[in-house]
């Protein structure tokens, strides 16, 4: 694990018990110490007045897609780098006091990412029930653990979050999909770039300078002709008036490379703001395969190239 100052405190979405913990367990390096923060935004706002190390939040899940609080924190506000990601594979239980049986359940608390991945299972077997927003699974298992007055009677909440806050079980995996995984990123303060490993991703934000037909087009193509592969693209509103959208990338590939920094470079001149979130090893490791047209030599060679033509030589 990475070495850090001993009890350089590492973020992450709360209470204990949340999948963010679980995301964070998989890269705390061994004299860090984890803190529950109450919000995405508070912990990358520690981040970024340096109160934090880091933290880990919660990016893309799966079934529900981008998580908009940490999309719209890390496009807004001081720069902060991506350095890691992970992935953790998300199961549900639907969790209440003990003696609460489930034909008692009339509120159910969950994260709103929670929610959409058993919003299924809870109209097949709650259809009555009605949906109470919570800051996280874990929080709102917590909060029935704490809060005699909880506007809430069971929480959708991993196993864990039901173990450590002494709830009982209605009912496992209540996901409506087994499958479902949650992305995490590993956020920092920009600073020196790790070296690439052949197996990363890149994260950016780009903010095109007008609205015109093709404009999307044109964005694509700076990724398209250089062989990179885009695994993740959405649009976010800037804030800025109705229409106005800012695009949430992520694509294969590391800024080192030379293919990946002539894309930058493209949207640089192209476009109003490009802002680098970072380049960061796949969780997955797998290798990215580059066209011979595109590895780091063959731009090395068409620039060498470029310079005898430029030098006069024959
Ligand atoms: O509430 C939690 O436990 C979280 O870690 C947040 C979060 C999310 O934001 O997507 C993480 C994983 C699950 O998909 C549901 C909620």
């Amino acid at each position: 694990m990475t070495a850090v100052p001993a009890g350089a405190e590492y973020g992450y979405l709360g209470p204990a018990g949340t999948f963010t913990e679980a995301a964070l367990l998989q890269v705390l390096p061994e004299d860090a110490v984890a803190r529950p923060m109450p919000s995405v935004d508070a912990a990358l706002a520690a981040v970024r007045s340096g109160d934090l190390a880091a933290a880990v939040v919660p990016i893309e899940n799966s079934v529900e897609g981008g998580v908009s609080a940490t999309l719209d924190a890390l496009a807004n506000g001081s720069a902060l780098r991506v350095t890691r990601e992970m992935l953790v594979p998300v199961t549900f239980v639907l969790a209440a006091r003990a003696g609460t049986a489930l034909a008692d359940v009339r509120r159910v608390a969950s994260h709103p990412h929670g929610w959409a991945q058993c919003r299924g299972w809870v109209g097949s077997h709650l259809p009555e029930a009605v949906y109470v927003p919570a800051l996280s699974t874990a929080g709102a298992a917590e909060g029935l653990a704490v809060d005699p007055d909880a506007p809430y009677d069971a929480a959708l909440c991993a196993p864990l979050a039901a173990q450590r806050f002494g709830l009982s079980v209605l009912a496992t995996d209540v996901g409506d999909n087994a499958a479902a995984v949650t992305r995490f990123v590993l956020v920092q303060r920009p600073g020196a770039v790790a070296a690439p490993t052949g197996a990363d991703k890149t994260s950016l934000v780009v903010f095109q300078r007008d609205d015109h037909p093709g404009g999307l087009l044109e964005m694509l193509e700076q990724f398209a002709t250089r062989g990179i592969n885009l695994s993740r693209i959405e649009s976010r509103p800037t804030g800025e008036s109705l229409g106005q959208y800012c695009f949430s990338i992520d694509c294969e590939g590391h800024i080192g490379e030379a293919r990946v920094g002539e894309a930058l470079m493209g949207l640089h001149r192209t476009c109003r703001e490009v802002r680098w979130l970072g380049s960061y090893p796949r969780a997955d490791a797998k290798a990215i395969t580059v066209t011979v047209s595109t590895t780091d030599q063959a731009f090395g060679d068409a620039g060498d190239w470029l310079t005898r033509l430029r030098s006069g030589e024959a």
